[in-house]
């Protein structure tokens, strides 16, 4: 029989793992080993270099430092909100169900208003879809800790991500993932991967570099796969959350559940009277007091009539022994959707559809009910058509907007096209970046080629993502949220931020372990730079724009380190040991160091033999001796010391020129040795115990004492305030609790609420959220409002004075008439008829009084999606205080006053849920 032969190993030459295995194959000759055989190849070369790597390091450490703040995370903290987000048909729903069932091993039916489950037995989640209307981004970014940003692979990215990501950025900036899906739509596996890295480079330019990707890359039985959906489940499970300054401020409250509570026959008599209504979910954020002042986005703001707290529908378990959950601990809570089995509530007990969930118990529960359950089933129906006919346009009587188009400004925003996709019978708003930006150009080069340069062109073409990049260290969640004009220290905080979420994510065993893989080896190195350096890699305009100060300085800092600094200057060791070679000192490759050079002893290149020297006189002498090795040299250089360890190292020796003989140290000791012993043995010991107390020192130093800074003391402070406060209530009940601190973070509550419009009942749809955000003590109020706003670069338009502008600030999305003004050299504030194009302006405003520092985003029209990029500026509020000055100076400058004051502020809030 033939035995036809295998086709051989044919082993690699070239290519990244060739490399590696020569590299192995050499010992692991890397960098680090250079470093430690040749230290002074990598010793100082450049001072410049050094000041900058020194101011670095210092920056770093700087950024460590924040401003501490009271930990009052609840020992059972609410569960995480999670915000689904993507273009309609990405595949929202489905991850939601496939997550659900990976950890509560339950189907859900209809995806509805937020799902609650346990996730594990410290952690609750709660799981909520963001459609892509704009007044749900916008509300459910400001409550969201983390964002699952859905991105259909086999389309590309389209508008409403990028719509998405700019929100979250204004808004305080919860972490976001990406998840790419319908991957499986791609046949031919060169184009997946090359589509994989493309839309991978885009969404770290505008996330952040090293940002978390997902792949789902296919369908089982309408259900992604069930391993990738448990990495994504692990990775959410033990992920950190940043506190958000806007959320951490605010109590607040995802409504899970409503009711009507209005008297029937009230309703009967007036069907448009307003509704009292009860509304419930976990509260966030901090502590809520009884009968405070709430904002409900597009509803208004409200007095709670009531709060109480309820019984934690979907608790954690009690047992902290037991190594997984079983099956009765994997709960799931979601009454829109209809889950929730048997709810008992202060006044009223609630009931389950028994066909929407798979939970057995209660459905038992419920069987002799379902009489009841019908009748509701049915005035649910009715409600739903009810919901169907009915449409109020929330801003209906607001001007119409004469657009004006400005075509250079075409240029700089990537273009959106509407793109008719008939398998989902819809327009899809593809973005196209230009052609530089397209990580397709790099399709003939390999993994590795792909450079650094590629990625600068990236980000310098990008305004996006340089847009980004300013709003995220502007609006990172800290106390401001600028833009461009935002103070260094919040950038730091910023990068701080993301150091931590870099250091937490390499924590863990990555779902996307093929990203790393894929990753070549240069990329790597940039990942971990990033990482090191927090964001700090993103160079902002700022920067740049500093960076040829900071230069100065750093020639300036470096000048005064240079001098005498050992390693700098080599001696010319060659022929010192003979008497009567001359040392020159060589400076290293450094011409301009030169004339720096100021030796301590007399350059004895100078001494010049032939000039008539009296060579005999002492001083004559003694003015060259120290040019000699045998000269008096800096201690560890002095020639007798040095003599001294000569004797001790070679011993015994004739000197031939006296003829005298020196005994060595070993010999005169002889007798003596073991004492000597002894003694090298102390010596040993005690240069031990000094390197140990340096050691000591050095750690002390960077951790406790040296290092203690106001911060640290203030932290300390901070902490034990916050162990104080835990151990005050800890064996209060709640009840006497809730007198004391108010409702506390974690708590399920019930809140009334009277005089409610009765649209908010009428048009109820679960699939868009409600929010209650709790105000502050001076934010139910309206005032003058001076802001720094500037225009969307993606925006196709300027924006005019006196144009109805809708803005979302703080938890309230309302309509103004912004007047747009810039700041004379005289101090003065301008006029301005249209805001700039490419600059910050500044913009007063009659709306409701919100926290200096706060970020808003402003949108011409929340209806339809007929502009290029919905977002039409960006900006943060500047001052409250000085605002009445800015109206008197527009007066000045012959402004009517009047006009602005009586007709500026249109409406706060709409009374509908659009
Ligand atoms: N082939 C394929 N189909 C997918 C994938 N992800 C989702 N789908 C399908 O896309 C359709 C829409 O999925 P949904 O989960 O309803 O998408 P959605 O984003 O919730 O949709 P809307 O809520 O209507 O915006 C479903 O039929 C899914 O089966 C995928 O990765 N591959």
């Amino acid at each position: 029989i033939e035995v036809k032969e295998q086709k051989r190993h044919q082993q690699k030459h070239s290519g990244p793992k060739a490399e590696r295995k020569k590299l192995k194959k050499q010992g692991g000759s890397t960098e680090e080993d250079e470093r430690k055989r040749n230290p002074r190849a990598f010793a100082v070369q450049s001072a410049v270099r050094m000041a900058k790597m020194f101011h670095r390091s210092q920056d770093i450490k700087t950024k460590k430092h924040h401003i501490p703040l009271v930990d009052r995370t609840p020992v059972e903290p609410p569960p995480v909100v999670i915000v689904v987000v993507g273009p309609p048909k990405v595949g929202k729903s489905t991850l939601i169900r496939c997550l659900i069932k990976n950890f509560t091993r339950q189907k859900l039916g209809d995806v509805c208003g937020p799902v609650t489950i346990v996730s594990g037995k410290k952690r609750r989640l709660t799981f909520m879809e963001c459609n892509n209307d704009i007044n749900t981004m916008i509300d459910l970014a400001k409550v969201a800790d983390l964002v699952l940003m859905l991105i259909d692979a086999s389309f590309g990215f389209e508008m409403e991500t990028f719509e998405f990501l700019n929100i979250c950025q204004v808004h305080g900036s919860p972490r976001i993932m990406g998840v790419l899906t319908h991957l499986d739509s791609f046949k031919n596996n060169k184009a997946l991967r090359k589509t994989k890295k493309n839309l991978k480079h885009r969404f770290w330019t505008e996330v952040y570099q090293g940002a978390k990707l997902f792949y789902l890359s296919g369908m089982v039985y309408d259900e992604y796969q069930s391993q990738e959906v448990k990495n994504l489940g692990r990775f959410i499970s033990v992920m950190k959350f940043r506190p958000l300054v806007w959320q951490t401020s605010h109590p607040y409250v995802l409504v899970d559940r409503m009711e009507d509570l209005t008297d029937p026959e009230r309703l009967r008599t007036d069907p448009k009277c307003d509704r009292t209504v009860s509304l419930y979910g976990y509260l966030r954020g901090t502590y809520l007091k009884n009968k405070g002042q709430v904002h409900v986005p597009g509803v208004g703001d409200f007095q709670v009539a009531d709060v109480n707290f309820l019984p934690d529908p979907c608790p954690l378990p009690d047992a902290q022994k037991k190594r997984a959950l079983n099956e009765k601990e994997r709960l799931l809570y979601a009454p829109m959707a209809g889950v929730g089995g048997v709810v008992y509530d202060k006044d009223a007990v609630y009931i389950d559809l028994p066909a929407n969930h798979v939970n057995q118990q209660v459905c038992e529960e419920v069987q002799p009910t379902t009489e009841l359950v019908q009748s509701l089933i049915d005035a649910h129906s009715t409600l739903d058509a009810k919901m169907a006919a009915s449409k109020v346009s929330l801003f209906s009587n607001s001007t119409t907007l004469d657009p004006l188009v400005f075509d250079q400004q075409k240029k700089d925003c990537p273009r959106e096209e509407w793109i008719w996709d008939p398998s989902t019978q819809r327009e899809r708003r593809a973005v196209i970046f230009t052609e530089k930006e397209d990580f397709d150009e790099d399709s003939g080069s390999s993994d590795d080629e792909d450079t650094d340069q590629e990625e600068e062109e990236d980000v310098d073409q990008t305004h996006l993502s340089t847009f980004l990049r300013k709003a995220r260290a502007g609006c990172e969640g800290t106390e401001k949220s600028t833009l461009d004009g935002r103070p260094p220290v919040k950038k730091q905080k910023l990068d701080e931020q993301s150091e931590e979420w870099e250091m937490s994510t390499e924590l863990l065993a990555f779902a996307d372990s093929e990203d790393d893989l894929e990753m070549s080896e240069e990329e790597k190195d940039k990942k971990k730079e990033a990482g090191r350096e927090g964001d700090s890699g993103h160079s902002s305009v700022e920067e740049e724009d500093q960076s040829d100060d900071e230069a100065e300085e750093d020639v300036a800092a470096a000048e005064a380190s240079v001098e005498g600094e050992p390693g700098e200057y080599k001696i010319a060791s060659s022929g010192c040991g003979s008497m009567n070679t001359v040392c020159t000192f060589l400076p290293v490759d450094h011409p301009q160091k030169k004339k720096r050079v100021i030796a301590n002893y007399v350059d004895c290149s100078r001494f010049n033999p032939d000039t008539s020297h009296n060579w005999d006189l002492e001083e004559m002498l003694s003015s060259i001796r120290d040019c000699f090795v045998t000269g008096k040299w800096e201690e560890d250089q002095d020639a007798a010391a040095l003599l001294k360890e000569d004797e001790k190292l070679f011993g015994e020796f004739e000197d031939l020129e006296t003829g005298e003989v020196h005994q060595g140290l070993d010999a005169v000791h002889d007798a003596e040795d073991s004492l000597v012993k002894v003694d090298l043995e102390e010596v040993q010991k005690k240069k031990r115990l000094e390197k140990k107390r340096r050691l000591k020192e050095r750690f002390d130093a960077e951790y406790d004492d040296g290092d203690a800074t106001y911060f640290d003391d203030l932290k300390e402070e901070m902490q034990k305030q916050a162990e104080v406060n835990r151990a005050e209530f800890k064996d209060e009940d709640d009840e006497t609790r809730v007198q004391y601190e108010g409702f506390r973070p974690g708590m399920y509550i019930r809140l009334e609420i009277s005089s409610v419009p009765c649209e908010f009942v009428i048009n109820f749809d679960p699939h868009y959220p409600i929010i209650i955000g709790g105000l502050g003590s001076s934010e139910g109020n309206i005032g003058y409002l001076q802001m720094r706003l500037k225009k969307h670069r993606w925006y196709e338009r300027i924006l005019k004075t006196r144009d109805p502008l809708i803005l979302s600030l703080g938890w309230r999305r309302f309509q103004t008439i912004p007047l747009y003004h810039i700041e004379d050299h005289n101090g003065r504030h301008r006029l301005l008829k249209y805001t700039p194009q490419h600059m910050h302006c500044g913009a007063s405003i009659w709306g409701p009084i919100t926290p200096q520092g706060t970020g808003f985003l402003a949108v011409q029209s929340v209806a339809g999606m007929k502009a290029n990029f919905r977002i039409a500026a960006t900006g943060v509020i500047l001052d409250l205080d000085k605002s009445v000055i800015v109206m008197k100076k527009l007066k000045l400058i012959g402004y009517p006053y009047k006009i602005f004051k009586n007709t500026c502020f249109v409406k706060v809030g709409a009374y509908s849920l659009v």
